[in-house]
């Protein structure tokens, strides 16, 4: 682990470059496409950061590089010995299991023992209002309903820097006020959160400092 050099920066970005191989077609050689280009900047502890961009600017990408799930081809990415977790709409449950073995499993992954995670996982349930579905897979869930149960469980089981992407816009109205209301709890927390948004509107709401990828 390296050493903080100023106390509140929990991870740091410099000159950060991602490289994808694509290929327009099965005959044509692959080509290498820049999704990110020299991205530098501090995250501090306890911020509520958003991430704005147009489709396509990288914000997915961004946040996978911060959590550690791609390296950096150029650059470098330094955290400070935090924990960091991704929820995405896309990623991260098994959709054969339950949505309790789920729960289980993305907290054990955080780091959480399993008694800790099924201490919670009463509030985790009540929260998402997923109810008897709690006990079914993942694969007769709705793409709003995946969002509730990941969202529920990130609010539950935080780690230090939590990366939320797009995970507000989905689901029902109703469900996306309580979560934005939970959301602000954690804005007057310790927690650390980064959240991607293709919402200007939300994004000035809800965090304290905005960067924007073009
Ligand atoms: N695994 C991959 N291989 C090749 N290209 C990729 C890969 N993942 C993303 N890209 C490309 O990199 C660019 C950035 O993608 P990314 O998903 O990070 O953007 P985004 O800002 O999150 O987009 P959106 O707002 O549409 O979700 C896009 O042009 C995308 O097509």
């Amino acid at each position: 682990m390296s050493i903080n050099p100023k106390k509140e920066i929990v991870i740091s970005l410099k000159d950060v470059g991602i490289q994808y191989r694509r290929r327009s077609g099965i005959f044509k050689k692959a080509e290498s496409f820049t999704a990110l280009d020299s991205v530098s900047f501090d995250i501090y502890k306890g911020e509520t950061l958003g991430i704005l961009g147009r489709n396509g600017a990288g914000k997915s990408t961004l946040l996978k590089v911060i959590a550690g799930i791609i390296k950096p081809d150029f650059g470098k990415v330094e955290n400070y010995g935090v924990t960091v977790s991704l929820l995405a709409l896309q990623a991260g449950f098994d959709s054969e299991l339950t949505g309790y073995d789920n729960a289980v499993i993305s907290g054990m992954l955080m780091g959480f023992r399993r008694k800790e995670v099924e201490d919670r996982l009463e509030e985790i349930k009540k929260f998402s209002g997923l109810g008897e579905f709690m006990d079914r897979p993942v694969k007769t869930y709705s793409s709003g309903m995946r969002s509730r149960l990941g969202f529920s469980v990130a609010m539950y089981l935080s780690p230090d820097v939590l990366l939320l992407d797009e995970i507000l816009s989905v689901g029902d109205k109703e469900f996306r006020e309580k979560a934005e209301a939970e959301m602000l709890k954690k804005i007057h927390s310790e927690q650390t959160v980064i959240l991607v948004s293709h919402s200007e509107s939300q994004i000035k709401r809800l965090c304290d400092r905005t960067i924007s990828l073009n």
